[in-house]
């Protein structure tokens, strides 16, 4: 288009005539010459600040170029020899880092495509990067949509890139400086300099968050670890401290979504983190959202601090299997001071305890990076050797269920370990140690150390686990009755949290409302009487840490050993047990 025919055009623009520009670009057109007095005829030179002011424009920018600067180089690399060049610029406008051909230096200098030039709307006219600051949208900008006659040859594509409180930091431009006429063929810039926004901002959540969760968000499986599509950061309550852009559009919009908890939009809250991250296969890691669909999540937990933990409190992928009961916090501790080790672990309780699930987050916490699960019930000898054959380097082994490993593979497998140091046993089993039958190496090799986890009845977080089982399961708030807690926390549970899950399942299918009562629970497979083989050796023993669950409330140990209060306080005395003061 000739000058004089752009001059037009942007006169016609002015009386109100659509020219068939986009709104945008007319949108800014009048503002040029409303706002900002600018007369589209006037060849002004680009507008370069001075080398002071680029330092102090730079220097606020640090952590952003820090960011994003090996996203650009990618990017560069992708368009290299196509005549592109790239720019970084602030907020305000003004290019902070830059990547052109070394050979068309001069002409990008003078075009303004510079370390430097100012490209604010205000300054430079109708331009890329002013009218993504502008609009906070992507947008091309190509040859005549550039309101001075010295822009009309440039096309520029340009993508907003914003910091984790949702607030504007940087534009990212890609530009030629002669492009062919269809503003199609910026399509494929489009989508690059998106993506590479995309991906510096993500990349800036992650650096700024080693002591939060952070959960990241694809809506497909494939792309899940490797380039999600969203994320956010969280603090240990659920509360969201930062988010990428395309994790704002899954709030609804209006107010302010830092502060709010996750749990108002997903099906999940912060206890449910753990189980959304690696080591689970992408697929199994769906959330659902609360408007009925689903997104694949991956969490990345808080990195413990750096000196070793002395306290009692465990952290990470560990923290999340407790809502504070104080044996279960104090197991957890002791088994985040294993975790980096190579030390072969076994790891006892009744069946249902979430022997796997500590196994699972042992691994998370630990320095392998390979994880093998296998089943020894059934497992032979070359299915051992197979699984463990071609390893990407140190790798957990979990083997679950020892006291079913049969003669010929438990030979084997003494050793596949003396063999392999590169493999770290962890085992699991419902016997204790001294039940355990295997042979005397094999054992000595599995069992460096023993963490055992207690029963269902014996912890004291009966409530947290099932907040936070019905809050996974069922995508409306689902609350129980004071009467069903009350028959929950008197049950004997002796398939533990498996058990517990079940259960609540069941509930939450067969109750009418939002509320589970006592009809909708099914009935316990288990009284006192009847209990497991562990059990039966003498359920009594266990009653000072039943208590002690139950916080010394006589009638709440009477319903989980299903006898009256007065046998219970029977057996106090006998037991010589008195009440803490
Ligand atoms: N700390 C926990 N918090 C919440 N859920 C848990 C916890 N531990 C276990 N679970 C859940 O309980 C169920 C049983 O866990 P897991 O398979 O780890 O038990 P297990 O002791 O290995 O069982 P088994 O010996 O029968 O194989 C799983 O659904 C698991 O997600």
């Amino acid at each position: 288009m000739t000058d004089a025919r752009h001059v037009e055009e942007i006169g016609q623009v002015l009386d109100g005539t659509q020219t068939g520009r986009d709104g945008f670009v007319s949108a800014s057109w009048r503002r040029c010459v409303e706002l900002y007095g600018m007369d589209p005829m006037r060849s002004d030179p680009a507008h370069i600040v001075t080398e002071a002011e680029l330092r102090d424009h730079r220097k606020q920018a640090e952590w952003m170029i820090a960011a994003a600067r090996s996203g650009l180089q990618s990017l560069f690399r992708q368009v290299a020899g196509q005549n592109y060049v790239l720019l970084l610029t602030d907020a305000q406008g003004v290019c902070v880092d830059f990547f052109g051909d070394d050979l068309f230096v001069e002409d990008l200098r003078s075009a303004g495509l510079y370390l430097g030039s100012n490209w604010s709307e205000d300054l430079a006219g109708t331009c890329g990067v002013g009218a993504c600051i502008y609009t906070q949208e992507p947008v091309t900008v190509h040859q005549d949509d550039h309101f001075g006659n010295s822009h009309t040859m440039l096309s520029c594509t340009a993508a907003p890139i914003f910091d984790s409180l949702g607030q504007l930091a940087a534009v990212l431009d890609i530009s030629l400086l002669r492009s062919p006429t269809p503003k199609s063929s910026q399509n494929l810039a489009m989508s690059l300099v998106t993506n590479a926004a995309r991906r510096v901002e993500m990349a800036n959540l992650m650096a700024e968050s080693p002591r939060d969760w952070v959960l990241r968000l694809s809506s497909s499986p494939e792309f899940l670890d490797v380039d999600p599509e969203a994320a956010v950061r969280l603090d240990g309550a659920g509360r969201i401290l930062g988010y990428t852009r395309t994790a704002r559009r899954l709030f609804p919009s209006g107010a302010s979504i830092i502060g709010r908890r996750i749990d108002e939009v997903l099906g999940l809250s912060v206890d449910d983190l753990p189980d959304l991250m690696r080591d689970r296969p992408t697929e199994e890691r769906v959330i659902e959202m609360r408007d009925g669909g689903a997104l694949f999540g991956h969490a990345i937990a808080p990195k413990a601090p750096r000196k070793p933990h002395v306290g009692l409190r465990a952290s990470g992928a560990l923290a999340g299997l407790t809502g504070g009961d104080p044996g279960m916090a104090r197991l957890l501790a002791q088994a985040e001071r294993l975790a980096p080790g190579t030390v072969p672990l076994l790891i006892t309780g009744e069946t249902g305890t979430g022997k796997a699930k500590l196994a699972r987050a042992i691994h998370m916490t630990g320095k392998a990076q390979g994880f093998i699960s296998l089943d020894c019930a059934g497992l032979d000898m070359q299915h051992l050797l197979d699984a463990c054959f071609d390893l990407p380097g140190p790798t957990t082994l979990l083997l679950r269920r020892i006291e079913d490993l049969s003669t010929d593979t438990a030979t084997a497998l003494s050793g596949l370990l003396d063999g392999r140091p590169d493999l770290r046993p962890l085992s699991t089993s419902c016997l204790s140690p001294a039940e355990l039958t295997l042979p005397q190496p094999l054992f000595h090799r599995l069992a460096g150390c023993t963490l055992s986890l207690p029963p269902l009845r014996m912890r004291r977080d009966l409530d947290w686990l099932i907040s936070r089982h019905l809050r996974r399961q069922t995508s409306e708030l689902i609350r129980l009755s004071p009467a069903a807690r009350v028959d929950l926390k008197g049950r004997l549970w002796q398939g533990n949290i498996r058990e517990l899950e079940h259960v609540l399942d069941v509930a939450a299918s067969l109750c009418i409302g939002p509320v589970i009562d006592l009809p909708d629970l099914p009935s316990s497979i288990a009284s006192a009487s009847e209990t497991s083989p562990s059990l039966a050796r003498d359920p009594w023993d266990a009653l000072e840490q039943v208590l002690e669950a139950c916080d010394w409330n006589m009638a709440q140990t009477a319903r989980r050993f299903g006898v009256n209060r007065s046998t219970i306080l029977r057996r106090m005395r006998k037991a010589g047990l008195q009440p803490p003061e």
